[in-house]
């Protein structure tokens, strides 16, 4: 049984995910210790306790310590991940609490499904555009296209949006199957060709995402870079609001976001996620911050090296490196100076 320390890093629920991810795919009894415990509210959450049943689910596994609160948990895999179809409602673990993240339940299994035998199909619902975690529109045009460089085959399709705190999003996720993942080198990104944006609300009047994109259209216009945003009204379980932007570089992609709330004007929304986008196009890496850490697990499964460029190197990259490596898949170094991460299999 390998011993996960939960509390590694800044303790956060990506030494779970990460830690689910790797047992389903490796099969390897997993005890995880401490989990979140550098949290304000430690233990599992409602998103966290979610993806442990999502990641038990597909690989049949026994678990022990799976409930709201706990910090201890044990997941004990009992035969290889199955493809098939699946649904997993992150609003069901909740309990008086706000929408869980979606996307971090999709990232769990995902690469445990792209490597099972077979095609699986899994319905996802909770937040789907919740803060701090990848927007659904994120890994549509962000995630899903670069790691299917790596050879994941997967495609998104949004059913209801879910903004935090209710939630009530849909998703509908499609995996492939039978991948053999292999690794890449993304050291220059090329040219900016396109920043493509959505300013996108529900239950809300047409003005404001109208005003979200053309703030956004001339703020990107000014700096002389070529963008489209389009606004967007839709129909959705409770008001929300947000501004998805997506460079699009010749050899890589990066996403910036910003989501609305009551008295914060559309205009201001659409500047936050356009100065996050500015700021990384001035660095001048292929792989923004967010990416960074998402990219380690599918690169240290594949079967050759890579090498890839980043915005940042995080605590949260840093620590997806070190579960990583308690499970003794791969070699992973950072070179801090050019903010160069390289993966090399075991
Ligand atoms: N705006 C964003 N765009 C893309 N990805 C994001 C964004 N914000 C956060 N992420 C990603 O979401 C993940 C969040 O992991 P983290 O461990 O912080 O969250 P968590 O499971 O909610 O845990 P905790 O509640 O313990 O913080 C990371 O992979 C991070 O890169």
């Amino acid at each position: 049984m390998i011993t996960i320390d939960g509390s590694y890093g800044e303790g956060g629920g990506q030494v779970l995910r990460t830690s689910l991810s790797l047992a389903a795919i490796t099969g390897q009894p997993l005890r995880l210790e401490k989990i979140r415990a550098g949290r304000p509210k430690p233990g599992l959450a409602a998103q966290h306790l979610t993806s442990v049943r999502a990641a038990a689910a597909v690989c049949r596994a026994q678990l022990r310590g799976d409930a709201l609160g706990s910090t201890t948990l044990e997941f004990i895999p009992n035969r290889a991940t199955q493809a098939g179809r699946y649904t997993f409602d992150v609003t069901e673990a909740r309990e008086g609490g706000s929408a869980g993240a979606v996307t971090l339940i999709l990232q769990t299994i995902l690469l445990p499904l792209a490597l099972a035998k077979g095609e699986s199909v899994v319905i996802l619902k909770g937040g789907t555009h919740v803060p701090w975690s990848p927007p659904v529109t994120y890994i549509e045009q962000v995630y899903l296209p670069i790691v299917k460089q790596l050879g994941v085959q997967a495609e998104v399709e949004l059913r209801a949006w879910g903004w935090y705190p209710a939630g009530g999003g849909e998703v509908e996720l499609r995996v492939k199957g039978n991948s053999t993942l292999r690794g890449i080198r993304l050291l220059e990104r090329g040219n900016l060709q396109q920043v493509r944006g959505l300013a996108v609300v529900t239950e809300l009047p047409s003005h404001i995402p109208q005003r979200m994109a053309s703030r956004a259209e001339s703020l990107l216009h000014q700096e002389h870079l070529k963008a489209q945003v389009k606004p967007l009204r839709e129909k959705g379980r409770t008001p929300g609001a947000g501004i998805f932007l997506t460079a699009e570089y010749e050899f890589s992609r990066a996403g910036f976001s910003a989501l609305g709330r009551q008295g914060l004007p559309a205009e201001r929304v659409a500047e936050m996620a356009v100065q996050e986008l500015l700021e990384f196009h001035a660095k001048g890496a292929p792989v923004d911050k967010h990416l960074a850490d998402q990219l380690l697990l599918p690169t240290a499964l594949a079967g050759d090296a890579s090498q890839y460029r980043v915005a940042e190197i995080t605590e949260h990259l840093t620590t997806n490196a070190w579960v990583i490596s308690q499970f003794g898949l791969a070699a992973i170094d950072f070179d801090t100076e050019n903010q160069i991460v390289f993966v090399a299999p075991n």
